[in-house]
């Protein structure tokens, strides 16, 4: 089979938990890619915000959004290559991450409410409380197939999801 145009960015999405940096750290790392966690671009408000145990709004997500989109064409336009780590929850979100560019793609950390609520109540030392994740699962709205989204299942070990998405990149040999 032809294999796929090599993206300059991917995204890797998913509710808080889904295994976002750990995924697209080591994801980066098969291929050679730069990593980025999408939380770096988060105005300070919105990490106080979540600390506290609040959910973002739109409005509180709008700018974060447009600071890692800039970040990918930055990226892209270096010619280098780069795979992120940012939940991008609803559709609209995404669209202002991807903006028409066919060389970024969606990966979607798919997996049920429970285990990643069990993963969250194991996890220390990091800012999101894991009682938003009922209101992360409120707010997800699936990749449809028009958005070309890689989808991996979570309930594998973090090898074996770098394998499912690196096979289903189907990138030609450089
Ligand atoms: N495939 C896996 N198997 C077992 N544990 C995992 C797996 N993937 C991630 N984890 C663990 O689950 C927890 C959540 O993962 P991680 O912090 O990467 O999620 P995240 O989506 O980046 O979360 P957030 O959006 O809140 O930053 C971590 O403790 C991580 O070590
Ligand atoms: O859109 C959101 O609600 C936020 O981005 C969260 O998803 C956090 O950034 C992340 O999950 C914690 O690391």
């Amino acid at each position: 089979m032809v294999g796929s145009k090599t993206p300059c960015a991917l995204v890797v999405m998913g509710v808080s938990g889904s295994g976002k940096s750990t995924i697209a750290d080591h994801l980066a790392g098969r291929l050679g890619w730069r990593y980025e966690d999408g939380d770096r671009f988060h105005p300070p408000g919105n990490v106080a915000k979540m600390s506290a145990g609040h959910p973002l709004t739109d409005e509180d997500r709008w700018p974060w959004l447009q600071a890692i989109a800039d970040e990918i064409d930055r990226v892209c336009t270096s010619g280098a290559h780069v795979v992120i780590a940012c939940s991008a929850l609803k559709r609209a979100y995404r669209d202002v991450l991807v903006h028409g560019r066919d060389d970024v793609r969606i990966v979607f950390l798919d997996g049920m409410q429970d285990l990643i609520a069990a993963r969250l109540a194991a996890r220390k030392g990091h800012f999101m409380p894991p009682g938003l994740l009922a209101s992360q699962f409120g707010t997800l709205e699936r990749p449809g197939s028009n958005e070309r989204p890689i989808i991996v299942s979570i309930d594998a070990p973090v090898e074996a999801i770098v394998d499912d998405i690196v096979s289903q990149l189907n990138l030609v040999p450089q």
